[in-house]
């Protein structure tokens, strides 16, 4: 199956929260890619990466990075794939500059940014379901099938109370 979603990473140190957005992936069956690649660190392949994904069949990036958290925004520049932001969060500014950073675009140039940390991370991967489920019915009824599970849930545990 071609890969349809691109997660990507700043560094291999923000795994432990992009892990969360590949768990999503792996849970609604959706194929995906991970790699670290850094606007910073590695910029001719930043460049290369973005404009390959459409070519390539990818239909989704999610992107994440810390601290000055310029791979979203950059990727998204170099590409009409959507991009969803993830803010890892930081040491040293606890991940407000990472998440400043990702969402604070420019008009013209837009890149989803969900929250920081693990949540946004899950959150990153639910909604790149969500914008593949807009084309592939499979993929909508898995979406809203883990829908349906946790609203059982929530009302059980409050039954429960
Ligand atoms: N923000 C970026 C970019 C980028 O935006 O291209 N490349 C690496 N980084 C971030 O630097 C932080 C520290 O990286 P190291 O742990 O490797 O020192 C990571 O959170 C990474 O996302």
């Amino acid at each position: 199956m071609p890969v349809q979603v691109g997660v990507i990473m700043g560094s291999k140190s923000d795994w432990d929260t992009m892990q969360h957005a590949c768990e999503i992936l792996d849970e609604l069956q959706i194929s995906y890619e991970k790699k670290v690649v850094s606007a910073h660190r590695t910029p001719d392949l930043m460049f290369e990466y973005a404009e390959q994904a459409a070519e390539r069949g990818i239909k989704v990036i999610i992107a994440g990075a810390g601290g000055a958290a310029h791979l979203p925004g950059m990727v998204a520049a170099k590409t009409t794939v959507p991009v969803i932001g993830v803010p890892v969060q930081s040491k040293a500014l606890n991940g407000l500059d990472s998440l400043l950073s990702i969402v604070q675009m420019p008009g013209g140039i837009p890149v989803a940014t969900v929250a920081i940390g693990k949540a946004g991370a899950t959150n990153a991967g639910l909604l790149a379901a969500q914008i593949i489920g807009s084309f592939d019915e499979e993929v909508r009824s898995r979406v809203q099938a883990r829908r349906d599970r946790i609203r059982s849930e929530v009302l059980e545990s409050s039954d429960s109370l």
